[in-house]
Order: structure tokens, then C-alpha cells, then sequence
């Protein structure tokens, strides 16, 4: 039986109004926190974060300024059948934050108030602890 659960590390960063960065993927609806899946290179969580925050916001992460929110788990958005399983970071970035190819459409959001359909694992677990 095949394994339907997907773990990924996913970032929350914040700017000086109290917003908090969405993205939404090409072909998904819904908007989620940045990063993604580990991959075999990654050293650790916190490896996976920088090369996520990289290639989807062309952004470096600031070294130590990770701070573990939760973990969490939900329905995974772009993957129907499967529960995504999240390590959830509060972090700093540095340098010009844009979406990169795979990503469609940035969106900071009134974390007590999306004014765009934001993925469940977002909605339910992270959003309401900023
Ligand atoms: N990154 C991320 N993925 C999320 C969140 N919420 C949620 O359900 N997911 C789902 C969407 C996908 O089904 C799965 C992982 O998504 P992903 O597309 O970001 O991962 P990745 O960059 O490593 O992706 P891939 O293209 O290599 O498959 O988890 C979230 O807040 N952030």
C-alpha cells in the first residue's frame, strides 16, 4: 500500500503591516505558504526551506532566523487522496522577493482575514496562530 501522506516544510514571513505571503502554483486555485517537499540533497528541514524560498521567491533565508511555529497536517491542496504533513517555520528573507516560473501569483493576506481561497492546511492550522 503506497504511503498518501507528503511531508514538506513551509515558511510564514511577515511584513511590517501585520501581512503574510501567499502563493498559488500554476494550475492550483488555492494560495499556501511557500516551500515544498524535501528533497534527497537537502541536509535538513531548514536546508529545504532556503532552497524552496529560492526557487519559488527568487529569496534568500536569513541564517538563524528560523523560528518552528507548528506542526500541523491537513488534505493536501494540489494533490487529491494525499494529507499533507507540515513543519511550519516563522522566518526572515533578504533580497527582492518575486514569483519565480513555477509560481503564479504572489498575495499578502490579512492572516485573520484572506481575500483569496487559501489552501485548508493555511486556513484551519497556520493562520490562525499569526
Ligand atoms: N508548499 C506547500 N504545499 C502545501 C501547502 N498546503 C498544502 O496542502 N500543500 C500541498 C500542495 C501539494 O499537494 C503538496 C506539496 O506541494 P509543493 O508543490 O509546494 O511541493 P514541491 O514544491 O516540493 O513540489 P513538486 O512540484 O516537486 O511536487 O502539499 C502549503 O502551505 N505549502
Amino acid at each position: 500500500m503506497s504511503d498518501r501522506r507528503i511531508h514538506i516544510v513551509a515558511a510564514v514571513i511577515g511584513d511590517h503591516a501585520g501581512r503574510s505571503l501567499l502563493v498559488r502554483k500554476h494550475g492550483a486555485q488555492v494560495f499556501q505558504q511557500p516551500g515544498g517537499k524535501r528533497e534527497p540533497g537537502d541536509a535538513d528541514d531548514l536546508a529545504t526551506l532556503a532552497r524552496e524560498l529560492r526557487e519559488e521567491l527568487g529569496c534568500e533565508l536569513v541564517a538563524g532566523s528560523a523560528s518552528l511555529l507548528c506542526r500541523c497536517s491537513a488534505p493536501a491542496a494540489n494533490e487529491p487522496g494525499y494529507v499533507v504533513e507540515a513543519v511550519v517555520y516563522v522566518v526572515q528573507v533578504t533580497g527582492t522577493i518575486t514569483a519565480q516560473a513555477e509560481i503564479a501569483e504572489l498575495h499578502w493576506i490579512d492572516p485573520a482575514a484572506p481575500d483569496v481561497p487559501v489552501a485548508q492546511l493555511s486556513r484551519e492550522n497556520i493562520l490562525p496562530l499569526l
